[in-house]
């Protein structure tokens, strides 16, 4: 197709205007561009749109053929068997419209799959969260959007450790002392055995559990299986919690619990607002999702 097209502009004074970029999408780095039209391999549906998505400044508008299915979980509301990610993300930063389906018989050999062009027009002037963080906060209670939002939270160590880590480096920032140290004895054993126990049981369920979009990307699912088998071999090396451990579970608690009062709401049917009245509440005490 790039011969093609260098081809059509030879001896036009459009030849001065084109510059064409051979390689992998995914992997190279665009130039600004203010509208994007592509017919790419299905495979890369999902990635490509969050590169697009997260493009910024925004393009103008984006023409893309799809999967219909694919296009079906663009447009996902709370509730939809294909609500996800891929769903909140789109519908955060574009205005989505279904232009025309293209059935399979428009090709040579007919694919298996139906299409959809849909167009992609992203919100000016771009909302004022941070992509990155957003998309951190949804990528947690996506894994498992069936599950309790406290569940996604509480019920997972590797979620805890993170913002754990991720407590303490804002406290350093913001010259806050942090009380190092185990967790009170009586207190840290008795929580510590309720909740190994709720975690063991929450990290096995999760085999079942992980959400079957494709837009959880591979190296994340394999990260999340790796864990889950450390989570079966059993509790015995599982670290003691700390003192900051337990001061993090506890805010965590207070935004899920008081705060935004969501601790017992799926992902699959919180909406846009649940989603920034959870990164707003987590942001007030401290943590973020980069
Ligand atoms: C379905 S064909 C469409 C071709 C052309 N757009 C058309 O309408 O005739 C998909 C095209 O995307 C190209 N492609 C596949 N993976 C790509 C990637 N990661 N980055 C850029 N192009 C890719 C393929 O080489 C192929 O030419």
């Amino acid at each position: 197709m790039a011969a093609e097209v260098t081809k059509r502009v030879q001896g036009t004074p459009a030849q001065n205007r084109l510059d064409v970029i051979l390689g992998d999408v995914m992997k190279t780095e665009l130039p600004y561009f203010d509208v994007c039209i592509s017919n790419t391999p299905y495979q890369i549906s999902s990635p490509l749109t969050f590169k697009l998505l997260a493009t910024s400044p925004a393009p103008r508008v984006c023409i893309l053929m799809f999967q219909r299915e694919f296009a079906l979980r663009l447009f996902a509301k709370p509730g939809d068997k294909l609500y996800s990610r891929l769903s909140v993300n789109a519908q955060m930063w574009a205005k989505i419209d279904h232009i025309m389906k293209v059935g399979k018989n428009n090709f040579k050999p007919p694919p298996l799959v139906e299409s959809s062009v849909v167009r992609l027009v992203p919100k000016n002037p771009r909302p004022q969260i941070n992509y990155d963080e957003w998309d951190g906060l949804l990528r947690i209670l996506f894994v498992r959007k069936n599950k309790t939002i406290r569940s996604s939270f509480l019920g997972k160590s590797t979620v805890m450790d993170m913002l754990e880590a991720n407590y303490r480096t804002w406290c350093a920032q913001n010259d806050i002392p942090v009380e190092d140290g185990p967790a009170d004895e009586t207190g840290a054993d008795a929580m510590d055995t309720g909740n190994v126990a709720e975690e063991d049981e929450d990290e096995v369920e999760e085999v079942m559990d992980l959400d079957d979009d494709d837009d959880v990307p591979d190296f994340f699912r394999e990260q999340e299986n790796a864990r889950i088998q450390e989570a079966l071999k059993g509790r015995s090396s599982r670290k003691k919690r700390g003192k900051v451990g337990e001061l993090v579970r506890e805010k965590v608690r207070q935004v899920l619990e008081e705060e935004t009062g969501l601790a017992d709401k799926r992902a699959r049917m919180c909406d846009e607002n649940d989603f920034l009245k959870l990164l707003w509440a987590f942001n007030q005490k401290g943590f973020h999702f980069t």
